[in-house]
């Protein structure tokens, strides 16, 4: 599939993502708030580059955290799309 990233082009892009690990097809990374609201602000904030890069992560809350996992779902893998959307969200913590 065109745009799915190489085990190496993933290692090297991930190495510039401290807090993300890859888990099978997709990275992903749990981040820690004060609060269940403080949590639901940060998706908040999420949802505007989402739709801005037509890229969308799965996110989960559980009460002060969120995980956030990114995977091309129509490249049925990680592609540079991911990467991208994981250095924008790094920004809105
Ligand atoms: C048409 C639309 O842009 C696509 O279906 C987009 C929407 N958001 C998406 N988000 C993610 N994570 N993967 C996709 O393949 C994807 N596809």
């Amino acid at each position: 599939m065109p745009g799915l990233l190489s085990t190496q082009e993933i290692q090297s892009q991930l190495a510039t993502l401290p807090d993300w690990t890859l888990n099978g097809k997709t990275i992903q990374t749990t981040l820690n708030f004060k609060n269940f609201i403080e949590a639901v602000e940060f998706v908040n904030r999420v949802v505007s580059p989402a739709e801005a890069a037509g890229h969308h992560p799965d996110l989960s809350i559980s009460y002060n955290r969120v995980t956030i996992s990114l995977s091309t779902h129509d490249a049925g893998g990680l592609t540079q799309k991911d990467f991208t959307m994981a250095k924008t969200l790094s920004t809105l913590t």
